[in-house]
């Protein structure tokens, strides 16, 4: 038996985890012990060597931030570990999906992940309300970066807000993130070698989700089904939070425990209604609280 080593889960298999370890490629196979909780792509792990290309990993070492998914019933499952950024993908077409973005932000101020927007498809026009709505958002710190995938406008100095952290792409159907994936990983062989790697025993299997180096630094968690992650895990008061210009309000209601509805001397509400606070977003908060699971109303 060969020593405990530390490596960084890449990609989940049909047959294992693929695990890199810190000095060495290509990745190795693992298997995990069942007592574990759920090992995710972006996890660090500590793992023991059966062969050069097998291990089986041991624990899990603790996660800076975890993005979670709704599962069953309001069941939530962690589907990417150690994430520092969320990149909400948007465009002219489909149509901005404002409630959507509010969700990932919310989720995010919550997680402890940094979230940036990026709209894509800049090569076709954008009406003036919507580039208005966008361009609120940088008022509330998120960077705002426009580039066309498929123009390769943008992508370089997108590429260089990537460097030196592990981000993910986020949006709704068809707004460009595979085709911006694809253009800040242009060569598809070193893309598809990773994976290759560790399936060449077997028959392909289709991954969760997979870790990319990007060739200018960083990390880029590719995984089609968490392009949509829900509001899993968030409770009314941090969905309420994570509206950052709520923030300096919430203390200032009457009650600790208001639900900035119809509660009376509601500081958040107040400011809405004032214009102190956009009423869109204020009318947002309140979409995705009725969006909510009911236990996570409650209290
Ligand atoms: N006009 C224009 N179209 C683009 C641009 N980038 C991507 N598209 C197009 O938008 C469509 C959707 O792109 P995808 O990259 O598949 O979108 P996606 O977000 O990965 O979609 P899902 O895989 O369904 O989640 C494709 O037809 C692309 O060619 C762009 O910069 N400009
Ligand atoms: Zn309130």
């Amino acid at each position: 038996m060969s020593a405990q080593r530390e490596g960084l889960v890449v990609a989940h298999l049909g047959k294992g985890i693929a695990v890199e370890l810190d000095d060495a490629t290509p990745p190795v196979l693992c298997q995990t012990l069942r007592k574990l909780d759920t090992v995710v792509v972006g996890d660090r792990v500590k793992l023991t060597l059966s062969s050069p290309e097998q291990g089986r990993i041991e624990a899990i070492l603790p996660r800076r931030s975890t993005l979670f998914r709704p599962a069953r019933g309001n069941e939530s499952r962690p589907v990417a570990a150690n994430l520092d950024s969320v990149y909400v993908v948007l465009a002219v077409e489909p149509a901005c999906d404002f409630l959507l973005l509010d969700q990932y932000l919310a989720v995010c101020e919550n997680s402890n992940i940094d979230a940036d927007l990026i709209l894509n498809k800049i090569d076709l026009p954008l009406p003036a309300d919507i580039d208005a709505e966008l361009h609120y958002y940088p008022t509330l710190g998120y960077r705002l970066h426009p580039v066309s995938a498929n123009r390769q406008i943008g992508i370089s100095e997108l590429a260089h807000t990537l460097q030196n952290r592990a981000s993910l792409f986020a949006g709704q159907s068809g707004v460009g993130k595979s085709s911006l994936t694809n253009a800040l990983l242009p060569d598809k062989t070193l893309r598809t070698n990773t994976i290759s790697a560790i399936s060449k025993h077997g028959r392909h299997t289709t991954t969760a989700a997979t870790l990319y180096h990007l060739p200018g630094g960083g990390d880029l968690i590719d995984s089609p089904g968490v392009a949509i992650f829900g509001l899993a895990g968030l409770t009314e008061a941090q969905l309420a939070w994570g509206y950052r210009e709520f923030q300096p309000y919430i203390a200032r209601c009457r009650f600790n425990d208001c639900k900035h509805v119809t509660d009376k001397d509601c500081a958040v509400r107040a400011a809405a209604e004032a214009g102190e606070i956009p009423l869109a977003r204020y009318r947002r908060f309140l979409k995705l609280r009725e969006k909510m699971p009911p236990p996570s109303r409650g209290g």
